[in-house]
Order: structure tokens, then sequence, then C-alpha cells
């Protein structure tokens, strides 16, 4: 899209019509600064869940812009992928608005910081002593080389238990996220492994030589080594220079190395404005600090504006006052009460089923009244804390033939067949990449582990990776598909095809392993097709390995085969996956505790609080009506076929009594539903107290 450069501020009408939707709040936080006669101060937009944060950043970008900044110099960092690409389009529209046809923003620094940073990366490669065509692991990728080290090293085979790579991977991670010394992590976080702090120094360190020496950079690398250039004052003087506003959204679930960057790029705050919600903060997993958001203000000097935006456009009153008093018994927060003008008789529902598969037909029921009643499956969402809480649903909804896409959990590019493309597209574009290779050859009849590592370092060794690879030794099993190997990753290296036509001759190539490894091959090509369709949309092979790593696509395709874009289906997701997004009607299911809060999480108060934010977070997706649904009891799972042990759920702790009032409440069954009634709480049945008392009277 064509860049256009907008009036100086002294031509802007700071009344210009399009900003006439705002309210007074959001209009505030989107003039802040601007026609001060220097850059804006440091800015904190506390925004309640449905108040506008998307709608108040969009019109802030394009009134800097408006006011003389130049697109190009703006940062935009978001959470993930499909919020920047939504933040642009948002921004683009506003632009067409307030300026007419053919203006547009295009805001060309857009992305997530992981995406940003590794496109900074690649432009200082050479200042920072990294190669050119490093390639990106995945958690994945990252995990399984993790494993190797971890073997390599002898750590598999101690005595007492070594904690697995992945929990190996969780403390690196946090170390360089949360920017703390190991043996803390060890002891706040992970306090099982603390004895074990002289061997994870080694292990990372083994780890982080692997990764320099294959040329390749994980996730947390791409945050780690943009901080690291902003310590170099000549460097990060070019790279704060390139950018006059820097706008960041979801700061609530940043992290201390993201908060370090953004210092780096606005020492002082001028310039910089980020928009977050601290009751919406899910994210310590990874490492983000809800303190990042509570601390901003003080950070700079004069201290940041905070502004907050609490109306709410979202949600009915009272789907609203129970998402309020939820979050009220937080004990430490940005006060804020979000309102709503819009009225409804209707108070959320706090359902009681007798089991999980009473659960799932209860939603099936609902999401098929609701959908009669003129409320397409697209509008309506399930949501759930953890991916394996849907398994009835699923089951249920597929008996039923009511189609759904499910957000969170296993993800399309988590397949086996498909990680195979991308492996052989990314030991292409990087042939030290020792991880691809070692999925690629494994791919033939006859590879196994020591023949793949066998060969790798034969690569290795070699100047021409390539001609090391043809000129390798396959075991006889492998004999007849070497010549066909050799000759794709020539033609890849050599760029003999061109994007995204390679594709095709990768999976010309790999359609007749897929078949042979595989029993539903032909399930897994339809991913394969999608895969291809996806690559459409970069210009690129390095483009779209680096975009699907860092945003990949979210729909599970690996059972259910997605349907077609344009279809209606139910939206199935993780809470943490519906973040950010809104629906007519939600449904949360297994609202008890063990499940909100998890009973995975190991009792810390700092734990409880974000299930408690998560609860919050669910209830705020919904726009018109709100289930809670509480299965009464759960099946065991270690016990014997047709056993029915099982164990009873209380009703989450994040609904106390106090508060119990703001739901209707109600039990429901299947058998009393196809009787055509359900039973409320109000209208008791058999009174059985009473019942018992006259027993004794
Ligand atoms: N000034 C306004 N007038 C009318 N509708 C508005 C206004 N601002 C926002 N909205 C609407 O409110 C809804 C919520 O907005 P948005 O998605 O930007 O919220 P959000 O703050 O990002 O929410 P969350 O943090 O919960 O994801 C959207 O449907 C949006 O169109």
């Amino acid at each position: 899209m064509m860049l256009t450069r907008w009036m100086s501020s002294a031509e802007s009408t700071p009344e210009s019509s399009y900003l006439e939707t705002l309210n007074s709040e959001q209009r505030e936080a989107v003039e802040h600064g601007i026609g001060a006669g220097e850059q804006a101060g440091p800015l904190l937009i506390i925004a309640g869940a449905g108040t506008g944060k998307t709608a108040t950043l969009a019109h802030r970008v394009v009134r800097l812009i408006e006011a003389g900044a130049d697109p190009f110099r703006i940062l935009l960092l978001t959470f993930s992928r499909r919020a920047a690409d939504e933040m642009k389009r948002r921004a683009e529209c506003i632009a067409v608005r307030a300026l007419g046809e053919g203006a547009a923003a295009s805001l060309a620094w857009a992305g997530t910081f992981h995406a940003i940073g590794a496109r900074l990366l690649r432009e200082h490669a050479d200042q920072l002593g990294l190669d050119l065509s490093f390639s990106i692991l995945d958690r994945e990728d990252s995990a399984d080389l993790m494993g190797v080290i971890r073997h390599d090293l002898g750590l598999s085979s101690t005595k007492e238990r070594f904690p697995t790579a992945r929990t190996c991977l969780e403390i690196y991670s946090r170390v360089v996220n949360a920017q703390l010394p190991l043996a803390e992590v060890l002891k706040d976080t992970f306090p099982w492994c603390a004895s074990w702090g002289n061997e994870l120094r080694r292990l990372f360190a083994g780890y982080v030589e692997a990764k320099q020496a294959q040329m390749v950079l994980d996730y947390d690398d791409l945050l780690l080594h943009w901080a690291q250039a902003m310590e170099d004052p000549d460097l990060a003087a070019e790279i704060r220079d390139r950018f006059d506003y820097v706008l960041v959204d979801e700061y609530q679930d940043t992290n201390r190395l993201q908060a370090t960057i953004l210092t780096g790029l606005k020492p002082d705050g001028r310039g910089l404005t980020v928009v977050g919600d601290d009751a919406q903060a899910i994210y310590s997993f990874r490492a983000s600090c809800v303190r990042n958001i509570l601390d901003f203000p003080t950070l700079f000097s004069p201290p940041a504006t905070v502004l907050t935006l609490a109306r709410n456009y979202r949600s009915t009153k009272p789907i609203l006052m129970a998402a309020n008093a939820v979050i009220d018994l937080a004990p430490e927060r940005f006060t804020k009460q979000l309102w709503s003008e819009r009225a409804s008789e209707q108070k959320p529902r706090l359902v009681t089923v007798r089991d999980e598969i009473e659960q799932a037909r209860y939603v099936a029921d609902r999401v098929l009244e609701d959908r009669e009643a003129g409320v397409p499956l697209k509008q309506q969402a399930i949501l759930f804390r953890t991916s394996s809480h849907s398994g009835h649903l699923e089951v249920e909804l597929t008996r039923r033939a009511i189609p759904y896409v499910k957000f969170g959990g296993l993800k399309f590019l988590d397949s086996a067949h498909v990680k195979d493309v991308l492996a052989v597209l990314r030991w292409a574009e990087n042939p030290r990449d020792r991880l691809a290779g070692f999925r690629v050859l494994q791919l033939l009849p006859g590879v196994g582990p020591a023949h793949s590592r066998r060969v790798l370092d034969e690569m290795a060794a070699a100047l021409m990776p390539i001609a090391a690879l043809a000129g390798a030794k396959p075991p006889a099993a492998a004999a007849a598909a070497w010549p066909d190997l050799t000759a794709l990753m020539r033609a890849l290296r050599d760029r003999d095809l061109p994007w995204p036509a390679e594709l095709d001759a990768i999976q010309h190539w790999y359609g007749p392993h897929l078949e042979r490894i595989h029993e539903d091959a032909e399930i897994r090509s339809a991913d394969l097709v999608q895969l291809a369709q996806i690559a459409t949309g970069s210009l690129s092979r390095s483009d779209f390995l680096t975009d699907l790593t860092l945003g990949p696509p979210e729909a599970t395709g690996d059972y259910a085969g997605p349907p077609l874009l344009d279809d209606d289906y139910l939206n199935l997701s993780t809470i943490h996956s519906a973040k950010g997004r809104e629906f007519r009607s939600v449904h949360v299911i297994n609202v008890v505790d063990g499940c909100i809060p998890s009973d995975l999480c190991t009792g810390s108060t700092a734990e409880i609080e974000e299930e408690r934010r998560l609860l919050h977070v669910a209830m705020t997706r919904a726009k018109d009506e709100l289930h809670l649904v509480m299965p009464h009891r759960f099946y065991t799972h270690a016990q014997m076929k047709r056993g029915d042990r099982h164990i009873h759920a209380p009703r989450t702790r994040f609904i106390p009594n106090a508060i119990v009032g703001l739901f209707e409440r109600s039990a429901w069954s299947s058998a009393t539903a196809t009787a055509g009634s359900s039973t409320s709480a109000a209208q008791t049945r058999v009174d059985v107290g009473a019942k018992a008392r006259a027993m004794w009277n």
C-alpha cells in the first residue's frame, strides 16, 4: 500500500470528524501530547476489557501521522501476529476515513516483539556477529535441541532423574526473559530442580554453543540479542534513531526483557505509549510480569501520564457486574470499575450439571438453540482453562455434526507431516541447521539417528554441505531414495524454482514418504495443501519460515479437517487463545476448583491471582450471553474399565457466596431437558431439607 505522509501539525484539525466516534477518555489518550511542540511524554493507557483499546491505539497512530509523524518511523508492538494485522487494518481504515480515499497509513514496523526482533537482528546481523541466514527454532525444536545436548552430556542417564528437556528449556527461558539469576529462578519457580544448578549451567552453556554452531536462534534469542544490541551505545543509537514513536499493545503481558528493550528504545519515555490491563495479565508462565505495568509510571522522570478507559462497549451490564465482582476480589491492581450502557435483564448463568458428559450435552443443546435464535456459530465460543478440557465436548459436537475450530492446544504446525515439510525448507535455507537435517534424513527408509548424525557431521565439516550430502554413503535401504533427496536439496539450495513453487517440489518428493510413514496420509495431505496456500502469502522462503515460526496459524487441522473459512463454525478455545476476541454468546466450561484455578498451578498467591484474572478474561469475552458451567463430579482416570471412581468438584473459589447473587443459578440434566424443562435452583422440586427436619418434629 502506498505511503502517504499527512499534513503537518499546523495543518491538522484536532476536531477531525474521524475522532468523533471516540468517547472523551479515548479521545484524551489519542490526543496526548499532540500539538505540545515537542514529542509526547510517556503514556500508560489502562484499558479494561472491551473498552476499545484497539480502536484507541489505532486512532492514536493515525492522529500522530496526521500531526506529521512519519509512518515508517512508528514502531507498533503487539502480542500476536493477528493483533498486529488487525491493528494495521484498523489504522488504514481510519486513515482513509480521516483523509479520504487514496490516503493510507502503511505501518512498516508493526508486529510482535519477536518478529520485529528477528527483523532488526537480520538488518544488523553484521554488527552483531550473526550469520545473515540464521534460522529460527520454534519451542518444539528448541526442546529437541536441549534434549540432544542433555543426552550428549550424559544427563539423561543420571542416577536420580534429571529434569526433562522441556523443563530445562522452561528454566533457561525464564532466566533469559525474567532476567534473573539461575539460582533465584530455581529457588522460586522450579524448587524441585534446585539441586541440579551446576549441571543445568553446563547444559545451558552446551545449548548456547550448539545454537551458535548451527546458526540457529530460539525465540528467546530474538529478544535477548535485541536487548544486548541496545547495550552498545552506537548500535543502540542507530536502532533508536529508526523510531520516533513506539506504541505497545497488551503491555501487561510483557516480561522484564521486553521492558528493558523498550527503555533502551525510549530512555526518557518520550514518544512511548503503552496500553494494557493489569486485570488481564495471564502470561506469567512465559515470565511476563504484571509488575511491568504496575511500575511503568515511575520508570521515567517526570513519570508517565496514566489514563484509564472504563467504558465497556462489549458486554451487557449484568455480565460486566459479575466480571467486575470477580476481579474486585484481587488484592493489587489499578482501580477501575468497568461500566456499560447495554441494559439487559439476563444475568450470567451459573449452571450445575452432573458430569462432563452432561456438560457436553448442555453446551451442544445451548449452542444449537442460540443458532436457531439467529446467533451464528462463529459468534459463539466455548472457553476452557486447558486444551484437554474440551475432549468430551469435541466428541459430542462431532456426534451432532456441529462444525468447530479449536484455538490453542495441538496446532496445525505441531503435526508431524507439516513439521516434516517445514524441516526440508529450513534445511534448504540453512544446511547447517542440524535439527532440520536430523528430521529430514530420518524420513528415508532405513535411516536412523546414528546414521543421520554421521551424515550431518560430514556436512558440518565440509565447505559445500550439499555436495557432502550427495557424497555420503546411505544405508542399503535408503540407497534408492538418496539421489532424489540430494537432487531436491540441490534445487532448493540453488533456487532453481521460484517461490512458492518449491513447496510443490517438496510435496512431490514427500508424497511417497508420507504414504509409507502415516496410515492416514490422505487426511494429512489436506493440511499440506493448506500449507501451500498459506505460503502464497509470503514473498520468499525465508519470509515464510520466519512468519510461520513467529505467528503460526492457530486452528487445529490435524484430526478435524478444518472447515472452509467462509463456513459457519463454533469457536472452541483455551482462555489464553481467546484473548482480545469477543463473541455474542460464551460458555466457559469446568468452572470448578481444580480447573479454574487449575490444580497444576503450585498454589503460590501469584499463581492463584493469575487464575482469577483468567476467569475475568473469559467472562469479559461475552457480549450478550454468558454461561459458566460446573460439572459436579469428574471421573478419575486411573481405574479399571467401567469403574465408577469420581471426585466431587466444588464451585470455583473465585465466585464465593458474597457475589454468587450476581448470577442466575440453575441445575440441568439431559433427562429433564428432553422432558422439556430445566430445574432452576430457585424452584426446588423436592425440599429434602424440610423433609429431613419433619422426620424429627
Ligand atoms: N467509542 C466507541 N464507540 C462505540 N463502540 C466502540 C467504541 N470503542 C470501542 N468500541 C467497540 O467496543 C468493542 C471492544 O473494543 P476492542 O475490541 O477494541 O476492545 P479491547 O479494549 O481491545 O478489549 P479486550 O482488552 O477485552 O480484548 C468493539 O466491538 C469495538 O467496536
